[in-house]
Parts: structure tokens; C-alpha cells; sequence
């Protein structure tokens, strides 16, 4: 029978959270030795999680043994959990983010550095390094990383536009949700425009969205889909199933691009996690533009995130308030297009009152 452990894995940050949502900050990595299962990969440290252990108390055990280092459970937060079989080992990676090792950063701290060699090296002898996260594409790990790595590059805040006919309307809401948030990407959904007037919007907002350090996420047909202007592309049922994408198993656009799909249901979710490197999972509460679609309750939620392999966005009436029960049900974050137009009205009346 095929082995199963649970491990326990920490992304551990030099700084505070700010720091690492303003991308100021580095993650420590390690790697195995090369007689262990993965070996000769980085990984992010962490270790099995003994019987009757708390995640929490396993992961702090681990890095303790490992790296010495002492992690105050107000500085850890759930990043995402990855069921992933091996050929010879299936695993359940429980990852969080370690916030805050600053003390941890420095060099001179003898038990971990190689006066000989110069280097960051833990407790069993693994070579470490800092890394920025842009930098973590030059290290190889093992398969079921790409989904943490992915999960640190990925916002937590994905807007979809509001559906016009008239693109202006589009781009100067696009344009106010740039200004009102930070950390947030753009999904343009457009049903009501044709694919000449969608393109052309696409191609301004693409432009739009770079400048203020955001990403252009395209939801169309995929026959429209133009590389060169998108930071990746999301299928909707309607347009994954036109393009006989909904039992693919290829990814119908290049590996260095995003590519996310709907899922309602663990059926789809298993299609989508085959090609897809996010999902958006709906409906999570009733919304008045889909009444008849079964919410799926915050529970519902957890009941996908827990079989996902890749990181799950909480989609359908979902509001800001709501961020941390997002990540606490192991979501990635939210996408909507209510809840950010809600929050910028609600920024207007703060401004116009002060
Ligand atoms: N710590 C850690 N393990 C990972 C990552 N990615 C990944 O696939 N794994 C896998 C490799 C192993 O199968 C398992 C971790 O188990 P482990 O390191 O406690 O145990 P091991 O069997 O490799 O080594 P040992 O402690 O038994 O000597 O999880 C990662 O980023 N960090």
C-alpha cells in the first residue's frame, strides 16, 4: 500500500505581513538531502505531523529542530492545504505562512552558518537561502509545490467587472477599483460586448492594470484570447464547454501564463485542477443575480478547498469582512464584483465626509 503522511510545511518570511503583501520581503527555503523522499529539491521546511499533534505545534516543532527557530502561533496563518499523490508517497501538505523570523535573518548566528563555506545551513546540515519570491521560478521543487508557489504569487483580491454594453463605463470602473485597493487583480467579464470592442478594452486595460502593479486576468471565449495583452485567461463553464475544455486535460494556453476556472462542485473541481492553476468557487452565500443557484455556505467551501490541489477563490456574495474566514476555510482569497464596488462607495462617502 502507498504511503500517506501528513506534513506540516511553513513559508517562513523575514517580515510582517504588510511587508510581504508590498512584496518586501524574502522566504527561507531548504534542501532535502538526497537520500530522502524528493531529495536533492528545495523545499519550504516543515516535517510529518506526529499523532495527535495540532498542525501549529508540529510546524513549530519542526522548525525548532530544523532551524532553530521559535514561532509564536500569532505569527502563523493558513496558506493553503495540498493533497498530492506521488507515484510512491501520497501526502497532505498543510502550509502556512510563518511571519516575522527577522532575528532568525541574521548570518552571524553561528549554528546556522558554514564559516567554512559561507553559507546558511540548518540544524541537520541542509543548505538555506533567502529568496525573493520572484526568485523561487530559479529553484526546483518537488511537483506538489508549484500550488504554494503559485499561492504566494496570487492576490488576495481578484475584481471582476461589471458587465455594459458601453466599454467606457467598464474601464472607469476598472480604473476605480485600481485606485481604491491594492493587492488586487482584475478579471474582465464582459458578456455584453462583442469580441472586437472586448479586445480593444482588453488591450487598454492591460496597460492600465500594469501600471498600477495589478494583472489583467481575461474572461472570454478562448478563440479571443490574446497572450500578448493578458496576464492569463478564465473560463467560465459556457466558455470551457464550447471550447470541449470541460474533460481537457491540456492546458489550452502557455505554462507562464494564469489560467483559472469556475467550479461549483467537487466534479468540476477535479476537471479544473487538471489544467488550471486557481479555481473560483461559487456560489458561497446567495447572490440576488443568481437566486436559484444553491449557495454553498462557507462549509460547502471548505468541502472543496480541503480536495483542491491548487488555490480556491471564494466567489458569489461574499463581502471584505469576510477576508479572514476566507483563509480559515482555506480559501486563497475572494473575487467578486459586488464587494469591491460596494467598498468603493463606502471609500467615497469616507472622503466626501472628511
Ligand atoms: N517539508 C516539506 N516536505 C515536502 C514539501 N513538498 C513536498 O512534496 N514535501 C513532501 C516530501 C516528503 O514526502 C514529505 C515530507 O516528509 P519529511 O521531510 O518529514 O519526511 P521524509 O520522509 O522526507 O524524511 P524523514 O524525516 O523521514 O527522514 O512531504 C515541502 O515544501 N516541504
Amino acid at each position: 500500500m502507498k504511503k500517506f503522511v501528513h506534513v506540516a510545511v511553513g513559508v517562513i518570511f523575514d517580515s510582517a505581513p504588510e511587508n510581504v503583501s508590498a512584496g518586501k520581503s524574502k522566504i527561507l527555503i531548504a534542501k532535502r538531502a538526497d537520500h530522502q523522499h524528493q531529495g536533492g529539491l528545495w523545499e519550504f521546511p516543515g516535517g510529518k505531523v506526529e499523532l495527535g499533534e495540532s498542525i501549529q505545534v508540529a510546524l513549530q516543532r519542526e522548525l525548532e529542530e530544523e532551524l532553530g527557530l521559535q514561532s509564536s502561533a500569532d505569527d502563523m496563518q493558513p496558506l493553503i492545504s495540498i493533497p498530492f499523490h506521488y507515484p510512491d508517497k501520497s501526502v497532505l501538505l498543510d502550509v502556512w505562512a510563518v511571519y516575522n523570523a527577522t532575528e532568525f535573518l541574521k548570518t552571524d548566528d553561528i549554528e546556522l552558518f558554514d564559516f567554512k563555506d559561507s553559507k546558511l545551513v540548518g540544524k541537520e546540515g541542509q543548505p538555506l537561502v533567502w529568496v525573493e519570491h520572484s526568485e523561487l521560478a530559479n529553484y526546483e521543487f518537488p511537483a506538489a509545490n508549484k500550488a504554494i508557489i503559485d499561492a504566494l504569487l496570487l492576490p488576495p483580491k481578484i475584481a471582476i467587472s461589471q458587465d455594459s454594453n458601453n466599454p467606457d463605463i467598464i474601464l472607469s470602473q476598472v480604473a476605480n477599483t485600481l485606485k481604491n485597493h491594492s493587492n488586487i487583480w482584475i478579471q474582465l467579464r464582459a458578456p455584453s460586448l462583442g469580441q472586437l470592442q472586448y479586445t480593444q478594452l482588453a488591450m487598454k486595460l492591460y496597460g492600465i492594470c500594469h501600471e498600477a502593479g495589478s494583472k489583467l486576468i481575461w474572461n472570454c471565449p478562448l478563440e479571443w484570447y490574446q497572450v500578448a495583452f493578458a496576464d492569463g485567461l478564465h473560463l467560465s463553464n459556457k466558455n470551457s464547454l464550447n471550447s470541449g475544455l470541460d474533460t481537457a486535460n491540456e492546458r489550452p494556453i502557455p505554462a507562464n501564463q494564469w489560467l483559472s476556472m469556475a467550479c461549483h462542485n467537487l466534479t468540476e473541481l477535479e476537471v479544473a485542477q487538471n489544467i488550471a492553476d486557481y479555481v473560483l468557487v461559487s456560489p458561497v452565500h446567495e447572490t440576488t443575480t443568481h437566486p436559484q443557484a444553491n449557495a454553498l455556505t462557507w462549509s460547502g467551501f471548505k468541502v472543496i478547498t480541503d480536495q483542491a490541489r491548487i488555490p480556491c477563490y471564494a466567489l458569489g456574495g461574499v463581502t471584505m469582512s469576510e477576508s479572514q474566514t476566507c483563509i480559515q476555510f482555506g480559501g486563497q482569497g475572494i473575487a467578486g464584483i459586488r464587494c469591491f464596488m460596494a467598498d468603493e462607495k463606502n471609500i467615497t462617502r469616507k472622503n466626501n465626509e472628511s
